[in-house]
Formats: structure tokens, C-alpha cells, sequence
């Protein structure tokens, strides 16, 4: 069954700042979308919203027809465990261990009373190794999971989410965090999840060249607003300055810096001079 999720006329106001204005947006199943925009351009309290962490101020969210954003109660928590969110700071509790980490994702799956006894099935457990296999971690299953280098938590994460069963992923900066082989590490297997399980994946990224590799559609925002919405390819330059704006100095925003990935780092070593970014975190 195909589900849309429905982003309709949704505005979120924090006092007299406006952080998402009047959005509108429909996203089939199995769509790969990146969210791009500068710093405070509203991408995570858009997904934050999805979500439900916090509610809009105007205009609503439908899923597969119902709308998300009036449920409450057990209608929601459903909604929160079939659209998975992941973070940029990974989120687990670091003290307890890998494998216990990942069970924490059934837990919206479950009565009150079984988690209050806290024991997992057999079924959970083998569940909870496997997607730890896939992500190709399983390995760390008994350590804390706060003693894995970020790559492997978020890896963490990732199978903690995909216990849930989730129909949609949300992926808040992802790689933020992450050295771009981690970051490739971790956008590999966003994508393995939504290519084999059809789970519609909505990441917000910081770098262009990461969206362009891994999404089918580009969101780009900007103040609030949409500014570009397609496929990579029609991502050109007037589009990148719409969602970045100039630089300081009138300039045009070089894709370079927009990148974290190995292959602009050694394309920015071997060129003539260095290359100062035009604002900070890009
Ligand atoms: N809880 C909050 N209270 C007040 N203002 C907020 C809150 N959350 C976000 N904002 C404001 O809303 C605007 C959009 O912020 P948001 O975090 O959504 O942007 P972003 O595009 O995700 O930025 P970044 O890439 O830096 O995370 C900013 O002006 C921010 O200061």
C-alpha cells in the first residue's frame, strides 16, 4: 500500500519569529528526499513538526489520508513509532549496551505492562541482532554504546529506528557529526533501507553534494519557504543560489563549500589557493 505523506499549509511561529511559512508539500512512498538550506533556514523544525516533537501553528500533516497532526494519545504514539526519527547527535543512552540500545525501538510496540518488566522476547532479541548485522555492527552488540566511535552509533540508531517497523525515516543532519567515510557509511545505508524496504526517507543535510548523491528529490528552504523543490539534476546554479543566497560579498556560492565529502576535500587541497568558506557550518 502506497502512503503520501501530506505537508499542508503548515506555518510554525516561535514569539514573532516565523521559522516555517506556509509549506506545502506532498512526499509518495519510497521517496529519497534531502532537505537543504543554510543554518536556521527551518529544516528541523519542519521534520521536528512531521514528527510531531512540536506542533504547527498553522495548517496540517496528513499520512496515508489521516492527519497526523491532530492525533493524541495512542493514535499518536503509533505515529511516532511509524515515522522513525534519528538525530545528528545519535540520541542512544550511552551507558547501556548496543544491543539493549536497539531493543529501545520496540518499545512503542509493546503494553505498558511488558515494558515495565523489561524483558525482551527471544524473537525481539533475534530481530535486534539482525538489523545489527545489517548495518554490519553486530560485533559491538555487548559494549556500552557510548565507548563507539559517532559512525557506529548512528549505525546504532539506524537499527534502533528500523525495529520500529517505521514506514517513514526523518533524519535530522545525520552526518553532521560524521568524517566524511562515516558519513558515507551511514548515507549507504539510508539509502539501502529506502531502496529495499521502500521506507520513504527524509534527511536534512547540510552538504549539496551528499543530496545530490543520495536523494531523488532536493528540498531546498530558505527564511522558512521552499525555494527549490526536484530532482538533482535541475538543482543548477541560480537554483543553489536561491537556497544559499551570495556570499558576503556578492559572490557566488561554490558548491565546494557546501561539501564535506572526500572528493571536494581533495578537489579544494589540489586547487590553486585556499578556499574560505562564506559562512560558517558549510
Ligand atoms: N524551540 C525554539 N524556540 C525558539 N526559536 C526556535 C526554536 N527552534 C527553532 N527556532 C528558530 O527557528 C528558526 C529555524 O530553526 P531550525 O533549527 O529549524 O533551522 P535549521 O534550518 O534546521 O538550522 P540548522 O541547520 O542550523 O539546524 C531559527 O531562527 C531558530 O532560531
Amino acid at each position: 500500500m502506497s502512503a503520501t505523506l501530506e505537508i499542508r499549509g503548515v506555518t510554525r511561529r516561535f514569539g514573532k519569529n516565523t521559522a516555517v511559512s506556509d509549506i506545502n508539500i506532498s512526499i509518495p512512498q519510497g521517496e529519497m528526499v534531502g532537505i537543504i538550506g543554510r543554518s536556521g533556514a527551518g529544516k528541523s523544525t519542519l521534520l521536528r513538526m512531521i514528527n510531531r516533537l512540536i506542533d504547527p501553528s498553522q495548517g496540517s500533516i496528513f499520512f496515508d489520508g489521516a492527519e497526523v497532526s491532530q492525533l493524541r494519545g495512542s493514535p499518536l504514539r503509533r505515529w511516532q513509532r511509524d515515522c522513525a526519527m534519528i538525530f545528528q547527535q545519535f540520541n542512544l543512552v550511552p551507558r547501556l549496551d548496543v544491543l539493549t540500545n536497539v531493543l529501545l525501538g520496540k518499545l512503542n510496540h509493546r503494553s505498558t505492562l511488558t515494558n515495565m518488566f523489561g524483558m525482551f522476547s527471544r524473537a525481539e532479541c533475534a530481530e535486534a541482532v539482525a538489523a545489527l548485522e545489517r548495518l554490519d555492527i553486530a560485533r559491538t552488540a555487548l559494549q556500552p554504546a557510548g565507548t563507539l566511535s559517532g559512525g557506529q552509533q548512528q549505525r546504532v540508531a539506524i537499527a534502533r529506528a528500523m525495529m520500529q517497523q517505521p514506514k517513514v525515516i526523518l533524519a535530522d543532519e545525520p552526518i553532521a557529526s560524521l568524517d566524511p567515510l562515516n558519513a558515507k557509511v551511514v548515507m549507504d545505508s539510508l539509502q539501502d533501507i529506502n531502496l529495499r524496504e521502500g521506507i520513504t526517507v527524509v534527511t536534512n543535510l547540510h552538504t549539496l553534494d551528499t543530496a545530490r548523491t543520495y536523494c531523488n528529490r532536493i528540498i531546498g528552504m530558505a527564511a522558512g519557504k521552499v525555494v527549490f523543490d526536484g530532482p538533482p539534476e535541475e538543482l543548477n546554479r541560480e537554483a543553489v543560489r536561491l537556497v544559499y543566497g551570495a556570499d558576503s560579498n556578492g559572490g557566488e556560492i561554490s558548491e565546494a563549500i557546501t561539501s564535506t565529502s572526500v572528493a571536494f576535500k581533495q578537489k579544494i587541497a589540489a586547487s590553486a589557493g585556499p578556499l574560505e568558506p562564506a559562512f560558517p557550518g558549510y
